[in-house]
């Protein structure tokens, strides 16, 4: 479990973090979303311990970073896949980040064949591939076996194939009782990953949800029937006080309603229906209507925005 409460970091006169408290839990990916300079990299520095806030807290199980005895059994990062010395294997890489952290040199191997990087494992980290330095970058954060794991973008520059190998690999870590923090710009990516979010903006708490509740408080909560029997359907609604819009023939948009609601109506009237559905904007939709107010310099001669919108929890 990760605890940040109250976190604030300034740099002399800026705030790159303002306020902050937010949980994340075992057991799921949780999304760290923000807009360009909204202070995602810094509260990560600050749970590593390679920042110091200017005050609050982040613990870390329990506990700051500085207070843990072997920081790499507890919380693993992958924050600059490329930081490898170049002309080292990707075994010997790992093996000296084993040694220099107490931990068994046998486990640079057992992480290797984790990320599937057994085979290269002699080779030069030096001239691996992105993909495969994402992959090194997993394998030297899971060294110590740490229940918590940090990912600053970790699917940057990734294909498709390499983006949906890190999705099922971040599952599959939160899947057996870890607790996962992974920070990315890919929103649609974020929301097929991501199970939980925190949000920021300007440094402040914009959300803290799962990425349903997320996607659906941007939504207008029309829920779109189509029935064979429209017209009864239209009346039946009417009647109840739901507002109706057109859509396509045969059927109609239901306003500021659910789809709850709208079945057991027409359940109650005897009325076909052939689909049912919530209209949902996408996580991209949500995030630019949350952060609109959030962005770091709104367009218009450098202006600053006002504060982000509180719709935190
Ligand atoms: N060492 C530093 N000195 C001064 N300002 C800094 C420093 N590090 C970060 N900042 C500022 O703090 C703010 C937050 O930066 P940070 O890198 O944490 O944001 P981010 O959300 O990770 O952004 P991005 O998505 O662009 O990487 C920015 O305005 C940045 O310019």
């Amino acid at each position: 479990m990760i605890e940040a409460d109250g976190l604030t970091k300034r740099y002399g006169a800026k705030v790159a973090v303002q306020d902050l408290s937010f949980t994340v839990r075992p057991g799921r990916v949780t999304g760290f979303l923000g807009p360009n300079g909204a202070g995602k990299s810094t509260t990560m520095r600050m749970m590593l311990g390679l920042d110091q806030p200017t005050s609050g807290t982040v613990r870390i199980d329990g506990k700051r970073y500085a207070e843990l005895k072997q920081p790499l059994r507890a919380v693993g990062a992958l924050l600059d896949a490329r930081w490898v010395h170049p002309n080292r294997s990707a075994r010997t890489h790992l093996r000296w980040l084993a040694k220099s952290n107490r931990l068994s040199p046998a486990r640079a191997d057992e992480v290797l064949g984790m990320v599937g990087l057994d085979e290269v494992g002699h080779r030069n980290a030096g001239g691996f591939s992105l993909g495969m330095s994402q992959r090194l970058g997993l394998a030297a954060a899971l060294l110590g076996d740490p229940g918590v794991l940090l990912f600053d973008e970790p699917v940057n520059g990734l294909d498709p194939e390499g983006i949906h190998w890190i999705r099922r690999f971040m599952q599959g870590l939160a899947a057996e009782g870890r607790t996962v923090l992974v920070s990315s710009h890919l929103l649609s990516e974020m929301s097929l990953t991501a199970e939980e979010l925190v949000v920021i903006g300007r440094g402040q708490l914009i959300a803290q949800c799962s990425t349903r509740e997320f996607v659906d408080s941007a939504g207008d909560g029309a829920v779109l029937v189509r029935s064979p029997q429209i017209a009864q359907l239209r009346e039946a609604l009417t009647a109840v006080g739901i507002g109706v819009r057109d859509s396509e023939p045969g059927s109609l948009l239901a306003e500021q309603t659910t789809t709850e609601r709208i079945g057991e109506l027409a359940a109650q009237r005897g009325i076909v229906l052939h689909e049912l559905t919530a209209q949902r904007g996408s996580l991209e939709d949500a995030f630019m209507q949350m952060t609109n107010q959030a962005v770091e310099y709104q367009t218009g001669l450098g202006s600053e925005a006002p504060a982000a919108a509180g719709v935190a929890r």
